[in-house]
């Protein structure tokens, strides 16, 4: 079985501009002033919580205005209090030198293409766009994230199960929300096809599904990856990013005898997956695992304990590493549609240039180590009975 690569169409670094770990140069605040040379430009490696951050919507062109609200508090504090102008252009110069000129174009011509479908878009339920967790989520899940930091871990741990190593399966949404989200997407295409407005599909290997940060619901996506899945990922994923997941692409796939049918071999463009069935009545469709692989190995063979196969039931969640080689079969009867939040760590990503060997979540990696290990110690083994058995000969001389 040869793999793709599911790939965000149009957007494909989309991840934030690792700021949180290239820029920052220094964690004491020695920034420099309010016209540093090119080499001077500093960032704080803890934010300031406390500091309130101005509003740059009416500067968004370049980058997104939410951008320069997150770095702000990242600025030294000689900076905090410097005219918004000055901050501004102290932070765009930083942020320029993590993307080209071709980058910086598309992500805006990006903005505006959702731009336009949010000014003429009319959402069916406005109660979607914001995250009201008691009317989304079933009791247990939410409940699960209400404890202080201790206990929190152990009542997540308390809601999931671990069907196979790696994948995680839960109790997420209620199924009004989902019918809502349904009704939702359907209304969304209903307009898409109305108005004849070209949009573009949630990943390289989709014909079908929409976006669903393309039309307003970026922020309440964010907000759920933020207080809900970090606190997962903090669990079972530390070893791809952890809590700093910091930017998602949330969209639905859609499967049908009339939609998309199945899907492919591949590994998404994320750090942890977040995958929910909303419904409604279908055959099929069940993902296949076949164990979780770094880019050099992403073609390797796969080992009987890697295959597992997960049957889809509306409002139940699935949460495995981006990594985790995975697809869908085919959805024989009825119409599946699925939620999928892949969240994207730039923290891990900029780590990860560096880190050339052995890598601890690569099925592949680990079993490899394992075996140069084994040799180390049948080596050593028997050197030392090589050894041993001179000093017999020499004893017996
Ligand atoms: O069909 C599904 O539920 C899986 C979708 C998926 O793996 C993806 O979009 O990355
Ligand atoms: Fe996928």
């Amino acid at each position: 079985m040869s793999l793709d690569k599911a790939v965000e169409r149009g957007n494909e670094s989309s991840a934030p501009m690792s700021t949180a770990v290239a820029a920052v140069t220094n964690g004491n605040g020695n920034g420099t002033g309010a016209a540093p040379s090119n080499a001077s430009y500093r960032l704080r490696l803890n934010p300031n919580q406390d500091h309130k951050a101005e509003n740059y919507d009416d500067l968004g062109l370049e980058f997104t205005p939410l951008l320069f609200s997150s770095l702000e508090r990242y600025l030294p504090p000689n900076l905090l209090n410097v005219s918004r102008d000055t901050k501004y252009k102290y932070m765009r110069d930083i942020l320029r030198r993590y993307s080209t000129e071709g980058e910086r174009t598309r992500d805006q011509k990006h903005r505006e293409y959702r731009q336009k479908i949010i000014s003429n878009y009319q959402p069916l339920y406005r109660e979607l766009y914001t995250l009201n967790p008691s009317s989304f989520f079933v009791q247990s899940f939410w409940k699960a994230f209400g404890a202080n930091d201790k206990n929190r871990d152990e009542s997540i741990r308390s809601i999931m199960s671990e069907p196979a190593p790696g994948v995680y399966t839960f109790d997420m949404l209620q199924p009004r929300f989902c019918d809502m989200l349904l009704s939702e997407v359907e209304n969304f295409e209903k307009w898409v096809h109305e108005t004849k407005f070209r949009i573009m599909r949630p990943n390289t290997m989709n014909k079908y599904g929409a976006v669903l940060d393309d039309f307003g619901m970026e922020s309440m996506l964010e907000k759920l990856m933020e207080d809900f899945i970090r606190h997962i990922s903090k669990i079972f994923f530390l070893d791809v990013g952890g809590y700093s997941l910091d930017s998602h692409h949330g969209f639905v796939v859609e499967y049908g005898m009339d939609r998309d049918v199945e899907l492919g071999f591949h590994v998404d463009d994320s750090e942890v997956t977040l995958n929910v069935c909303l419904g409604k009545h279908f055959t099929g469709g069940e993902l296949f695992f076949r164990g979780v692989r770094c880019e050099k190995h992403v073609n390797t063979e796969t080992h009987p304990e890697e295959i597992y196969d997960h049957a889809h039931l509306p409002g139940r969640a699935i949460i495995h590493r981006g990594r985790h080689r995975h697809g869908a079969r085919a959805t024989t009867s009825g119409h599946r549609m699925n939620l999928l939040l892949w969240c994207r760590s730039s923290v891990f990503r900029e780590l990860r240039k560096h880190q050339k060997e052995y890598l601890n979540w690569c099925g592949e990696c680990k079993r490899e180590k394992q075996a140069r290990l084994q040799q180390s110690v049948t080596a050593k083994k028997m050197e030392l009975l090589v050894s041993q058995g001179d000093g017999g000969a020499f004893n017996l001389r």
